[in-house]
């Protein structure tokens, strides 16, 4: 059956591209980011408060899932969108990643990743046919393959062996959903750690294979920021052109501009409601830290610029009160504002795009964090 074109591209600036990805549970616009959603909920938020702050899509994480409630529960409560309430599109990561995050004790080989669960110790297998077969399970719109994710200052042997085996893993993870055989879409993820050949390498084979859509992985795994930027600006636009571009994992406001100007169009990262959790909050004039004594008094809201509901309703003095008294609500009300931070982010870069105005708003990023660039 003849797929049609998922992608496609409205605008753009230099690499920039302001593009639209369809899914079966609604259309994307992209330069997108998509809040992180591991086990099922994006922490501290209900699917009402990511809907009020913009979110279109959110990940969730085939690995967590599959040991916690389970993927065939999950399928059997109606799939992931159904039993989380959300009914936009949902990314999952193939789960190789949080394996090796996760576990000490894990066997690589050919077939798969031999893992014990970090929660009972209970011995598991996940194989290319297998994650596949979770994601299905959970329905996501998006599902990504298996793959190897060598650490950070991996020596260039390992990182060429390693990207053999993410390939193989990837071409099985295809085979087991071929293309047209479903509305969920299958993502290939480019590995070959900071070496623009093997990067090249990665690429040739996973577009011989062919998939809906291409991310690079292996980034914002340890490396130096400026290897990361380095494959970033080599890699991000030779990814094919006419499918959606998905860099894993990254990361702050400026390495986002950056990525979108390098050409890619989706991001996810644990920052927002991470930080939001420890205090640090992201605002038009850069990290502001709530729980700072300065802030005892303080009856302006959070960030002038921001129209979310915490900037719109309460002081910094209270946010800061919350923090400190640890409150439950100071997750919520903090979540809420770092996501609409980064959600708007990505708003104004689309709106950037279309204006050709990409290169002030990473100006105006560059200037608001200039810690980020180190
Ligand atoms: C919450 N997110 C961090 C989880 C989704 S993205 C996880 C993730 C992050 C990073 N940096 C690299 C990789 C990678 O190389 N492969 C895979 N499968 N996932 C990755
Ligand atoms: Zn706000």
């Amino acid at each position: 059956m003849e797929r049609q074109n998922i992608f496609t591209i409205l605008a753009r600036d230099g690499h920039a591209r302001r593009g639209r990805l369809s899914t079966a549970h609604g259309t994307v616009e992209t330069p997108v980011f998509m809040p992180v959603g591991t086990v099922g909920s994006v922490k501290a938020v209900c699917p009402a408060d990511l809907k009020d702050v913009g979110a279109q899509i959110i990940l969730g994480n085939t690995y967590h899932l599959y040991l916690r409630p389970g993927d065939e529960l999950v399928a059997r409560r109606g799939g992931l969108h159904r039993f989380m309430r959300w009914d936009g599109p949902i990314l999952t990561d193939s789960g190789g990643f949080q394996v090796f995050s996760l576990n000490e004790l894990r066997r690589l080989g050919e077939e798969g990743v031999e893992f014990r669960s970090h929660l009972d110790g209970s011995r598991h297998l996940f194989t290319p046919e297998k994650v596949v077969s979770i994601q299905r399970n959970l329905g996501s719109d998006v599902m990504m393959v298996l793959d190897e994710c060598p650490p950070g200052g991996s020596d260039r042997d390992y990182v060429a062996r390693s990207l053999g085996l993410t390939t193989r893993w990837a071409r099985r993870c295809r085979e087991a959903y071929p293309a047209g055989a479903g509305e969920q879409h299958l993502f290939g993820i480019v590995q070959g750690g900071i070496y623009e050949d093997l990067r090249e390498e990665s690429l040739a084979q996973l577009a011989g294979i062919g998939f809906e859509g291409y991310a690079l992985g292996g980034l914002s795994v340890g490396e130096k920021k400026a290897d990361m930027y380095r494959i970033l600006a080599h890699m991000g636009p030779r990814l094919p052109e006419n499918a959606p571009r998905y860099l894993m994992g990254v990361g702050t406001p400026l390495d986002i501009v950056t990525g979108i100007e390098n050409g890619i169009d989706m991001f996810d990262c644990v920052l927002p409601t991470r930080n939001a959790r420890n205090g640090t909050l992201y605002t038009s004039q850069g990290k502001v830290n709530i729980k700072r004594a300065e802030f005892r008094e303080d009856d302006s809201p959070l960030d002038p610029a921001c129209s979310c509901y915490t900037c719109r309703t309460f002081s910094r003095a209270y946010l800061r009160h919350l923090y400190v008294a640890k409150e439950i609500l100071s997750f919520r009300l903090n979540t809420i504002h770092n996501l609409r931070y980064f959600l708007d982010l990505t708003a104004r870069a689309r709106t950037a795009i279309e204006a050709g105005t990409m290169a002030a708003l990473k100006a105006e990023i560059a200037a608001a964090y200039p810690e980020d660039g180190a």
